[in-house]
Order: structure tokens, then sequence, then C-alpha cells
């Protein structure tokens, strides 16, 4: 691959300023700067009365997870995501390699690394680990088939390891990060983590403050004082900025399509919740994460904020360091001036940024190829972010 792009910044520009369409979620927030404390008072009072449709919801997202098939490598091709499915992976690749990284250049050489991967799902981060040689791993998700699923993924990636010296020891286990104590699941409750990974779920505890703070304190239980949290999750400001554009309740594209299930223009700050379609791979709902309120909620957990970076930009930090990783992962496709006769879609729309982006590189710098994801597909990856926090000592101001 010659050059990477996915899109041209005039297309999808990112505004840092807040924008209005923020309003909906960030008025109650404002309001009162005990405003989720307060939600949590009133979620314990209402207990009784909301927690079965509360618990509902898990059941619904648990489900629709414990029956998505495995799919072979050609439908896997197949699939109208297929680049997509790919460039979220890569991303994560990169976060967790630069957060290991970090972690080994602080520590005493040979020391353990120990991880805990919440909403683990099938185990796709599992070669990441093993890459990433880490010591130990503990696996959690809420759906049982997955963890099953993870932990057979498990045996296969260390199957020619001799059993003594397996490169990385790990436990699996089904939990509900929301509501359980994972740390009286773990084999070894005094365990000391290093990182703590939870990838495309944390939106999930955003049903309510409380399980916003069960799902917190899991994370930063057992995790040792200058550990990290990373993750990603969906970017709610650029949910509502589209969701304005679209001036409805329903938008997306043919990858995919969010429907609110919360009035958009009154939004608690959590439980603000929307249906999320995906191609084949999710059709559940989900919640807003208000990121001021993640923040504040993190802080009480003595997690501090190191980063937060939307997916089109962190693409273009990264791209020097991983353009070589993206062309192995299949993480986007190849675009040629001369001719594409095996592009995914055949609607010349999709690729119209590439074509563009190259025949304005293609004046002085002769390129006739580049990699790239469709529109479709890279408005999907666009509405995602990182993040990443760290575990201090004392109180944060
Ligand atoms: C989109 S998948 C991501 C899986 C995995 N982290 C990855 O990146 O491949 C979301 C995962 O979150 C899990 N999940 C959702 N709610 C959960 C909860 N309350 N507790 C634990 N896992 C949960 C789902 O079962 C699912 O496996």
């Amino acid at each position: 691959m010659e050059e990477s792009i996915v899109a041209s910044d005039e297309e999808y520009l990112t505004e840092e300023e807040e924008q209005p369409e923020q309003r909906g979620i960030k008025r109650k927030h404002e309001d009162d700067e005990d405003d989720e404390r307060e939600q949590i008072n009133q979620d314990d009072e209402q207990e009784g009365g909301t927690q079965s449709t509360s618990h509902d919801n898990s059941i619904v997202v648990a489900n629709h997870y414990n029956k998505l098939q495995e799919k072979g490598l050609a439908e896997r091709f197949n699939s109208k995501i297929f680049y997509l499915r790919n460039f979220n992976n890569w991303i994560k690749s990169m976060l967790i390699s630069d957060y290991l990284e970090k972690i080994k250049d602080s520590m005493q050489h040979g020391s353990p690394l120990r991880v805990l991967d919440m909403c683990c799902g099938k185990g796709g981060d599992l070669l990441k680990w093993h890459k990433g040689r880490i010591t130990y791993l503990i696996c959690t998700d809420i759906a049982e088939i997955s963890i099953e699923q993870c932990r057979a993924r498990y045996e296969k990636i260390t199957a020619n390891d001799p059993p003594e010296r397996k490169s990385f020891q790990a436990e699996f286990f089904t939990a509900d990060s929301t509501r359980d104590r994972l740390r009286e699941r773990y084999i070894d409750p005094s365990i000391e983590l290093n990182l703590v990974s939870c990838q495309f779920a944390f939106h999930y505890c955003f049903e309510s403050p409380k399980q916003a703070e069960q799902m917190l304190k899991n994370v930063s239980e057992c995790l040792k004082i200058g550990g990290y949290f990373i993750g990603t999750i969906p970017d709610a400001k650029d949910i509502m900025k589209r969701q304005r554009a679209a001036q409805s309740d329903s938008f997306g594209n043919d990858v995919f399509n969010i429907k609110f299930l919360s009035d958009p223009d009154d939004l608690p700050i959590f439980g603000a919740k929307y249906n999320f379609h995906l191609d084949g791979v999710v059709d559940c709902p989900e919640f807003l994460v208000y990121f001021p309120a993640f923040v504040k909620l993190a802080k009480r957990y003595n997690l501090k904020l190191i980063e937060n970076v939307r997916f089109e930009d962190y693409f273009q930090m990264k791209i020097g360091k991983g353009r070589g990783l993206i062309e192995k992962m299949q993480a986007a496709e190849r675009f040629s001036l001369n001719g594409n006769r095996n592009l995914s879609r055949s609607n010349e729309e999709e690729y119209k940024h590439a074509k563009d982006f190259l025949l304005q590189k293609g004046g002085y710098e002769n390129r006739r190829k580049c990699g790239t994801l469709s529109a479709s597909e890279w408005e999907a990856a666009s509405l995602y972010m990182t993040f990443a926090f760290q575990k201090v000592k004392g109180p944060i101001e």
C-alpha cells in the first residue's frame, strides 16, 4: 500500500468546541454539580421498581451476543463490513500495543504483566495479548457462549506451548461487569493488574449511574497505581451531531443504523438509549456515554484521563507506525486510479474521497493507489473514539 487514507479532512471534520447538539445531554448535568450522585440515590430508592426492566436490557444484550455465530473467513470476506471490522481491529491493536509498551517501559524487566479483558466477547483480542507477551489474562463477559468460545480460542492459540510453560496463563468467567463485583470471582482476588481493557463495551454501563459506578469499581479495584484503563466507545457528541443533522430519531446508511429509544431533545445523563444496528454483527440497545460524566465518575475511582481520541484522529496519529499492520490486517481496501475490478462496492460514490485524494496528490506525488474504506464503512468507523485513563494515588482535582 503506497498511502493509506480513509477520508479527506474536509469531509469528516471534528469540531473541538462543544456543539449545540450536545445540549440535550448537557443541560441536566449543568443544572447541578451533584446530579449523577442524585441519580444514584434515586436508583437505589427505585431499585425494586426499575430493576427488572434494567436487567431485561442486560438479558437482551447477553442473548444477542450469545446468538452471534462464529463466521468463517469466506463469509467474513464477503461481508459489507469486512474492512471496517479489520480497521476497528487495527485501532484496538495500536491502542493495546501502545499501552503495553508504556507499561513495559515503566516496569522492571521480567516483572509479570497482568491484564483484565473486560467484556472480552469471543476473545477477539487474544492474539494481541499473545503478541504483547503478557503474563496473565482475566477474560470476562456477560455472554456465556462467548466466554466458552474465548476459552477455546485461547486453548488453540497456546496449543503448541508446553503445558507447564504456556506463553500466558488465563482465566475465564461469565459475569455482568455492571452489576457483579469481579474481584470476588478472580482465582486470586488479591491480583494486581497492570492494564484493564474494555473494547466496544463500556457504553453498556451507562444505563444507570449505579451500573457505571460498579463497572468503574471493577476497573479500578485491582489496578496497580500507574496502571492503565483503555477502551473504545461510540462518541456521544458525534452521535448527537449526526442526529441533529438528520433531524430524525433514526439515521445511518447501508451498514449501520442508530435509532433513538430516548427522546433526543431531553436525554438523561445515564440511560440515554438507542438501538445500534451494524450489518450482521450488532443489533441491540446501547447507551450514550456523556464523556464529562464518565471522566468525573472515573475520578472517584482514582482514574485520571490521559487521552480520548476520535478514531479518525487516532488513525492519523498512528498511521506512521501502523502502516504495515494496516496492510497485514487488511484494514483498508486498495483503491487505484488505474481501475478497480475488485472493490467491495460497485457504487463509485463510495470511493469518491479516495479518488479526489489521489487526483489531488497525484499532481505532485504521482500516486495512483491508496488504501481506503468505503464512505459507508468510514461513516460507521468514525462514530467511535478511544480513551485511556491512568490509576493514580491520591484524589484527582
Ligand atoms: C461489541 S462486543 C466487543 C467484544 C470484545 N471486547 C471485542 O472488542 O471484540 C461487546 C461485548 O460486551 C459484552 N457485554 C455487554 N454488556 C456487558 C455487561 N454488562 N457485562 C459484561 N459484558 C458485557 C457483550 O456480551 C459483548 O461480548
